[in-house]
């Protein structure tokens, strides 16, 4: 078997039966049917993944990729790449925004450096990586095949290590210039100009989103994507992230054992549109917890039919979108298996 194998095996399909005996519960909730919007279509998907007419999400796990990028030699950010090894040593610490979030959430929080910067060990860090950082994708592939490949491997080792057998897994990124990656290999992906689909990312103004979209423009012209001649695997290593690329193999691994995923902002939305370009049938696993401040996230969204929870404005990463989200995914499946049925309350239907 190819080392690469493992990313088109076929998911499991959501419960038929489940989904409609689901159904069938939410419409008999005391409540006009369909007054709790999206939330009701999500606890009928949770219960047809789970194959039970109750979901439940009680262990929610959470992982987060970090890696470094070449293209953050042009500029293409407002902070210098060195903090992607400092935001390392802070989630370890436990003083990052999605640190908080795990310890409220009591969700089980694992960093895996996939290809920072980082040349020693850093406790409370794991270390899983062939390269330190991408190479600049304006005048080379950013990575080799055999680099992406070993990346989204990482990823499933991951999952494997930390989120089999749980409920939901959140995932999580961190990588100075990863909103150019990802913007990039949207814009390939989707055949959209980089125009529609950068944005400020941390924090540039006009002139650095005009600079980026350019970076952008000349990168896919030298690789020759956009069009339908290079694969999403070949898009991923000539413009992508090793986080992204860990990313995009996590979240085939958590559909191909079971595990819903709950995605956070752009990139992880990005990885998301990689792992279903390459496995369409992991999209059924996929939960969209929010629209991010993002430009380009909508356009993404939109893509893949996704329908997202919350729209805070949020532009951290980290996961912390979607830790933001968990309480509202445990409250739906509170709500559908702790509510009366009309019956149960004496309560009158439709007149
Ligand atoms: O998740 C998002 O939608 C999001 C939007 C903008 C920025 N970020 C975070 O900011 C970093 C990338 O921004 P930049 O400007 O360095 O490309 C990276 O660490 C991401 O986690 C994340
Ligand atoms: C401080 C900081 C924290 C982050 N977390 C995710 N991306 C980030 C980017 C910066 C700059």
């Amino acid at each position: 078997m190819k080392s690469d194998d493992w990313t088109t095996l076929s998911c499991p399909l959501p419960s038929q039966e489940h989904a409609a005996a689901a159904e069938n519960r939410q419409n008999s909730l005391t409540k006009p049917p369909g007054s709790l919007g999206i939330l009701e279509r999500l606890a009928v998907r949770l219960a047809a993944l789970q194959e039970t007419e109750r979901p439940k999400v009680d262990d929610a796990r959470i992982i987060l990729f970090a890696g470094d990028h070449g293209i953050t030699l042009h500029g293409v950010s407002a902070y210098p790449s060195a903090v992607t090894v400092q935001m390392l040593h802070n989630f370890a610490t436990g003083g990052a925004a999605i640190s908080v979030l795990a310890r409220e959430l009591r969700a089980p929080l694992e960093v895996v450096d996939v290809g920072t910067l980082a040349t020693t060990e850093i406790p409370g860090v794991v270390r899983d990586k062939q390269c330190a950082g991408t190479r600049d994708f304006s005048t080379e592939p950013a990575m080799t095949i055999e680099e992406a490949q070993f990346a989204m491997a990482a990823g499933r080792r991951a999952v494997q290590r930390a989120a089999v057998g749980a409920d939901l897994l959140i995932l999580g990124e961190m990588g100075i210039g990863n909103t150019t990656s990802a913007a990039a290999v949207a814009s390939a992906l989707l055949s959209k100009s980089p125009d529609d689909l950068v944005g400020r990312g941390t924090g540039l103004d006009n002139k650095g989103v005009e600079h980026k979209a350019r970076m952008i423009n000349a990168a896919l012209k030298l690789h020759g994507l956009g069009g339908t001649e290079k694969s999403p695997l070949e898009t991923l290593a000539c413009v992508g992230g090793l986080e992204i690329a860990a990313l995009t193999g996590a979240i085939i691994s958590s559909a191909q054992s079971r595990v819903p995923v709950l995605i956070d902002g752009f990139i992880v939305s990005v990885a998301a549109l990689l792992a279903v370009r390459i496995n369409p049938s992991c999209k059924e696993w996929l939960v969209y917890s929010h629209r991010s401040y993002e430009q380009g996230h909508q356009q993404v969204l939109e893509a893949l039919d996704a329908e997202p929870l919350l729209d805070l404005k949020l532009r951290l990463g980290e996961g912390s979108g979607a830790a933001l989200a968990l309480p509202i995914v445990k409250l739906v499946c509170a709500l559908h298996a702790g509510m009366a049925t009309f019956d149960e309350a004496n309560v009158s239907g439709r007149g």
